[in-house]
């Protein structure tokens, strides 16, 4: 998958929404972790948009036990569908994350490593180290924080620019209701990727908007630029 420029994907358990997501995903992100038999239905999807795989970690706010969790990814990075994965920065940190990101890039398969903060917007000296990890060790590096104010969200634009600007490439959003207009702004300081639900009841991350009107904005916002 080629993060050149802004990909939006429409996040989701269910493989079944890739034909209501078409007009206005670039891609699908299939959380493995929400699904009931994850490889069957990558096995046997016929759509049409790429999928970015991930398999989110219990202690990365997902619902995958660490049992077969990375070798599960490893299986969807080899199926022609998927065109990037997703990995934890503490996954890659470890020998067999090292591994199943070395394995997907010999597959020119994309690896977008991603860190997130479920509580809080971390300092922007924090923020900075955690980014510039993950775009080292990522095709993306991706940072979803949890912002309590604007003042939260210039913090992460801030920082996206700056990466932005170094060439680096980076995703970032921020959750939770202060942050959600980040996820329509984000992307005109650079950020290259964003994710929404097709319908609004299967959010994967609080403060999402759904996918149509994700794309809505973006578009708008982007003809302004
Ligand atoms: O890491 C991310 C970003 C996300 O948490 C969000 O805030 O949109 C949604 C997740 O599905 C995805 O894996």
């Amino acid at each position: 998958m080629n993060f050149d420029s802004f990909v939006l994907c429409a996040s989701t358990a269910s493989l079944d929404d890739e034909p209501a997501a078409r007009d206005d995903a670039d891609a699908v992100e299939f959380r493995m972790d929400l699904a009931d038999d994850p490889i069957e239905a990558l096995e046997s999807y016929d759509g049409e948009l790429p999928i970015l795989a991930t398999n989110r970690a219990e202690w990365e706010g997902g619902e995958a036990s660490d049992r077969g969790r990375l070798d599960a990814l490893d299986e969807a990075a080899k199926l022609d569908a998927v065109e990037a994965i997703d990995l934890e920065l503490d996954s890659v940190r470890t020998d067999k994350g090292q591994q199943v990101a070395a394995a997907a890039r010999d597959r020119d398969v994309s690896v977008v490593v991603s860190a997130h903060d479920f509580e809080r917007t971390p300092s922007p000296a924090d923020l900075r180290k955690v980014l510039e990890e993950a775009a080292a060790f990522g095709d993306v590096g991706k940072l979803a924080v949890t912002a309590h104010s604007r003042e939260d969200v210039l913090v992460l634009l801030a920082a996206t620019q700056e990466f932005d600007a170094r060439g680096e490439r980076v995703a970032t959003m921020a959750m939770g209701e202060a942050g959600r207009h980040s996820r329509a702004v984000a992307p005109l300081y650079g950020s290259r990727i964003g994710y929404a639900p097709v319908d609004p009841e299967d959010a994967t991350a609080p403060g999402q908007y759904d996918l149509a009107t994700l794309r809505e904005l973006v578009e708008q916002l982007e003809s302004n630029d």
